[in-house]
């Protein structure tokens, strides 16, 4: 894990989220993408070297919309970005982890991702980022 690559925070609103992010961090998001695997529109505010990503359901069977449903909305995931996502992956298969998706999938901002299921990482669902070459 070389860094955190974004914080993930599910929201009902993206428009309202982006203004009040806007408000918080004193500057606009840089790109808002659908990301239409996973039924989410999300927005990304660069913070230092790591990132805020918002993130609204598209679709009512999104994670996101499912999350809404149950939690309110706040901090969903947090991602780390990987040099190489597939030796990740077997290192932590190998350390007793659970893997929702062995094989990286497309995310947003130009990443593979994989993603950790939260009853392996004391109830914090974990994703995992490597830049799409
Ligand atoms: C990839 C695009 C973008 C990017 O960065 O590029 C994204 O980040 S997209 C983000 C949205 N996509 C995902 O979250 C994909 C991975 N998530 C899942 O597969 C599910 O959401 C899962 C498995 C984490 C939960 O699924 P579900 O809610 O259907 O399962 P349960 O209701 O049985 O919940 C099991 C257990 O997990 C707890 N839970 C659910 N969501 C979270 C969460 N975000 N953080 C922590 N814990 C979570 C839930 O409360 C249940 O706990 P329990 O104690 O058993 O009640
Ligand atoms: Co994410």
């Amino acid at each position: 894990m070389r860094k955190i690559e974004h914080l993930g925070i599910a929201v009902k609103d993206l428009k309202a989220s982006n203004q009040l992010f806007k408000k918080l961090l004193g500057k606009e998001h840089y790109k808002e993408e659908e990301v239409g695997g996973e039924g989410v529109m999300t927005s990304f505010f660069q913070v230092g070297e790591t990132k805020i990503e918002l993130l609204e359901a598209t679709r009512p069977d999104s994670p996101i919309a499912k999350y809404l449903e149950q939690k309110s909305e706040g901090i969903h995931h947090i991602a780390f970005d990987v040099e190489d996502i597939h030796a990740e992956v077997e290192r932590l298969i190998a350390e007793g982890f659970e893997i929702l998706n062995e094989t990286p999938k497309a995310g947003a901002d130009n990443k593979l991702v994989v993603f950790l299921h939260p009853k392996s990482t004391n109830g914090v669902l974990v994703e995992l980022c490597q830049e799409r070459k």
